[in-house]
């Protein structure tokens, strides 16, 4: 980053502007904030007040580094809390948090590997198979509805039929979520604007009860007790877990944890994935190397690196926060209590000087070595990093592979797609619109 000019009284204003420019779909003028302010640039944020955003990896390394009771790595994500509550893990901080993650990092990290990859392989052939042949369509709503099904059986065990009765609910709850309202509604939470909407409490009940019938029915008919008492998912295990006191974990506790995993893995994975093709079928040379490496059926080097470069390039999840508890002295200005800070990670991930050539999509650069260090962060980073991150890793690089085994894709229209903010997602605009043929290969 070239050095920071002197702030100037208009940069909150200047700053609130290009916030405001990109939600309405249109983000050059952040970056344009980013190359006149040197990577750091204030602004006022609707609901949270006085805010500063960041792109530069050494910044970013600073807060990252800052301890806890500087910087509030929670604060900024309560913003969740109307649907992962109160107690779901992004909203807490300190012991409960490290011991809650403790309790869930299994059910989505060690477990990768082993079966969770066969099933993940099945459900890609099957969604690569249903793919409409010779005539343009949207991918990405097939990834999402796939990826959503993938969640459920991680979490909750879902077989087919039972996911169906779920299915419904959830989609209306984040609909509300993801929507422009919640946010205006956030605003006005001192005057009732979230206590105040009965069709969002509605949603959200009609989830809680899918819930709780199924945390109750767990405890009724298996032992939590034995080894793999109360199931193998993500609720088996919170259902066996206890506290430092040794109490299990209450009902409330556990529904709080179910709703963020379910949150968490809803959209970013399938926008992720629905990015990477999107890439791909716009760069023919890295669809051939792929395709080659994924007809050998034993590598996967390759693969992981088009997840990295996508993820890089087109990072699904657009910002991530934290809140400054004591004046805190970043960059040359000392941020006051209550600053949120925000991590831009597209152009964090553009950053001058990081990548070379950042503008390209290029996975060769990830051979050899995995990202690292302050510069690529689709994930976060520090103690609320993200949980699902080597599952959605998994999840991407079978998607990839399978579809590259069975499909011969091609863009629908020659034009990159867009990216557009839709709520803290960067979408790809067009959903990533594809002709797929099947290959002569795989055929018969
Ligand atoms: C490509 C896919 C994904 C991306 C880009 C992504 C991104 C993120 C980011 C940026 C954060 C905030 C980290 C921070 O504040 O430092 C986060 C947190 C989280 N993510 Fe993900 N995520 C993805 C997939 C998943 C999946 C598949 C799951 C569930 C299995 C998941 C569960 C969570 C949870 C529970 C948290 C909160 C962690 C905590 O506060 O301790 N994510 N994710």
């Amino acid at each position: 980053m070239p050095p920071r000019p002197a702030a100037s009284a208009w940069e909150p204003w200047l700053g609130s502007g290009a916030l405001l420019a990109a939600l309405s779909s249109d983000d050059r003028l952040v970056e344009r904030m980013f190359e006149r302010t040197g990577g750091m640039f204030r602004l006022w944020l609707p609901g949270a007040g006085k805010a500063v955003m960041l792109a530069d990896p050494a910044l970013v390394r600073d807060v990252c580094r800052a301890p806890a009771d500087v910087i509030d790595a929670a604060r900024a994500n309560r913003v969740q809390e109307p649907v992962i509550g109160r107690r779901g893990l992004a909203c807490l901080d300190g012991q409960e948090h490290r011991r809650l993650r403790q309790v869930m990092a299994p059910a989505v990290r060690e477990r990768v590997s082993l079966r969770l990859r066969a099933t993940t392989e099945r459900l890609a052939q099957r969604v690569a198979d249903d793919c409409p042949l010779g005539v343009p369509f949207a991918l990405g709503p097939r990834l999402h509805l796939a990826l959503m099904e993938a969640i459920l059986s991680i979490t909750l065990g879902l077989d087919p039929a039972a996911r169906r009765a779920w299915e419904g609910p959830l989609r209306e709850l984040f609909r509300r979520a993801a929507s422009y309202e919640i946010s205006v509604r956030y605003l006005l939470r001192q005057v009732g604007g979230l206590a105040l909407w009965p069709s969002f409490h509605r949603s959200r009940n009609a989830c809680d009860r899918l819930i709780h019938d199924e945390i109750a029915r767990r405890r009724h008919h298996v032992d939590p007790d034995q080894a793999d008492g109360g199931g193998d998912d993500l609720l088996g295990m919170l259902l066996r877990a206890r506290g430092d006191d040794g109490a299990r974990l209450t009902n409330e506790v556990i529904r709080d944890q179910v709703m963020s995993m379910i949150a968490g893995a809803r959209t970013t994975t399938a926008t992720g994935l629905t990015w990477a093709f999107e890439r791909l079928v716009r760069h023919p040379e890295v669809m051939g190397r792929l395709t080659a490496e994924s007809d050998k059926c034993a590598e996967d080097a390759y693969a992981g690196a088009v997840v990295y470069e996508a993820l890089r390039v087109r990072p699904p999840v657009a910002f991530f926060g934290r809140v400054v508890r004591r004046p805190f002295e970043l960059g040359g200005r000392v941020l006051s209590p209550g600053t949120t800070i925000v991590v831009h990670l597209r152009s964090l991930h553009h950053a001058p000087g990081l990548h070379p050539d950042p503008e390209t999509f290029r996975p060769e650069r990830w051979l050899g070595r995995r990202p690292g260090g302050y510069g690529w962060m689709p994930f976060g980073a520090g103690t609320h990093t993200c949980l699902g991150d080597q599952l959605a890793i998994m999840q991407m690089k079978v998607f990839l592979q399978v579809f590259a085994r069975t499909l011969d894709l091609s863009p629908a229209r020659a034009a990159d797609e867009p990216v557009r903010l839709m709520a803290i997602s960067n979408t790809p605009g067009e959903g990533c619109r594809v002709v797929a043929r099947r290959r002569a290969a795989t055929t018969g």
